[in-house]
């Protein structure tokens, strides 16, 4: 048995890791953390879990917690993860934090985009990148695992195969993403009311949002060559899902057929990621609820640019999803262990 705590279990990245791991029969959820809801039965803060889930809701003591806990899903704001993840180390605990304390190498460029002071840079050094179709082999032996941000996920599966071969122009990458209003989690916020959202669309951090230099450090160590991208969020009136385009110069005149052939070979191992076949692009109903990542890519001829579009559900493949399969193999179990489910469509 596995033994498991989710702290901010009533956020939504952390009530999506309660849907997938309380009806397990190797895990056993020991404690749903949450300042609000301290007290009460998950299930009746969280009605679609009712009947499923009896748990109650609990302050963090984080004693406990890592006394009890194989391994601590920490769901909550940057900067909260630090401390968590040092108790955790000094118990031997593991640590998967779906937020972004440990994604950065560089404590001065987290500390830059997240305002945040960086406390435990030692930890940080061993954190390992948690996209499995990246970095499987050293998710399997890491301590503190640091999930990537939604939008990064989508935009290095998409890129990925290109970067490993060196193939894109450093400079030319331009990334144009969309995410549904999950994506800014369930505290209240003006901008995401109901009627700020619907019937609306727009862009957000235009020229400075936190996951830029996230996809920038990843994408130079696939590439092996310092990457900046250009990178644009827009949040669009769904309630989950991504959708990234993505538009790069490549060198050596490719096909359409030669690039899509890339993609195909990268990922023919992968289960969470699709490639579909040519002339077909993904929506993001088709992964919703999934742990699937589906790409389409050509090669517009006229310009010569390679177009990408790559889909996830932001609290799945983005986030939660991903936080277990990252759990599967830490714990050698198939990595797919709960993951495998059809969209759900319409
Ligand atoms: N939403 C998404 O699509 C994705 C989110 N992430 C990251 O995952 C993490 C969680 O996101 P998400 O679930 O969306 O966030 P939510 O805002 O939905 O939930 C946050 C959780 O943390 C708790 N919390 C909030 N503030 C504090 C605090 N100051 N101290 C302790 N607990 C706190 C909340 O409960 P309470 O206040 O009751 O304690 C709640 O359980 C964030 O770091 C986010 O950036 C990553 C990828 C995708
Ligand atoms: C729609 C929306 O607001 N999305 C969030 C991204 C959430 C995410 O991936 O989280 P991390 O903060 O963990 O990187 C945003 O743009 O900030």
């Amino acid at each position: 048995m596995i033994h498991v705590s989710i702290i901010g279990a009533t956020g939504y990245t952390g009530v999506e890791l309660v849907r997938l791991l309380g009806l397990r029969k190797d895990v056993v959820l020991d404690h749903l953390t949450s300042r609000t809801y301290a007290g009460q039965k998950i299930q009746e803060v969280f009605p679609h879990l009712y009947g499923s889930i009896d748990h109650t809701c609990e302050e963090m003591d984080l004693e406990q917690v890592t006394a009890d806990s194989d391994v601590i899903f920490v769901a909550l704001p940057h900067g909260h993860a630090l401390p968590i993840a040092k108790k955790a180390k000094e118990k031997g605990k593991k640590v998967i934090d779906l937020g972004a304390d440990f994604r950065l190498k560089d404590t001065a460029v987290y500390e830059e985009w997240y305002k945040v002071a960086h406390t435990e840079p030692g930890l940080l050094e061993e954190a390992v990148y948690g996209l499995p179709e990246w970095n499987r082999e050293a998710i399997k032996d890491a301590d503190i695992i640091a999930n990537p941000g939604c939008f990064v996920t989508s935009i290095l599966l998409g890129l990925m195969p290109l970067m490993k071969k060196g193939l894109v122009v450093p400079g030319s990458v331009i990334c144009d993403s969309k995410s549904g209003t999950s994506g800014a989690g369930r505290s209240e916020k003006v901008d995401n009311l109901f009627t700020e959202v619907e019937s609306s669309f727009k862009a957000y951090g235009v020229a400075h949002h936190r996951h830029t230099p996230e996809i920038e450090q990843l994408l130079t160590e696939m590439s092996g060559t310092e990457t900046l991208i250009q990178f644009t969020p827009h949040l669009v009136p769904m309630s989950r899902g991504i959708l990234s385009t993505i538009y790069a110069d490549v060198t050596g005149g490719h096909s359409a057929e030669a690039i899509h052939a890339i993609f195909e070979e990268a990922y023919a191992a992968e289960t969470f990621v699709q490639v579909l076949p040519a002339g077909m692009w993904p929506m993001t109903k088709s992964v919703r609820g999934t742990n699937v990542c589906q790409i389409g890519v050509t090669v517009d001829p006229r310009t010569g640019k390679v177009i990408i579009v790559s889909v996830i559900d932001n609290l799945m493949k983005g986030a939660a999803g991903q936080a277990v399969q990252n759990m599967n193999l830490l714990f050698g179990l198939d990595e797919t262990t709960g993951l495998n489910t059809i969209g759900l469509f319409p």
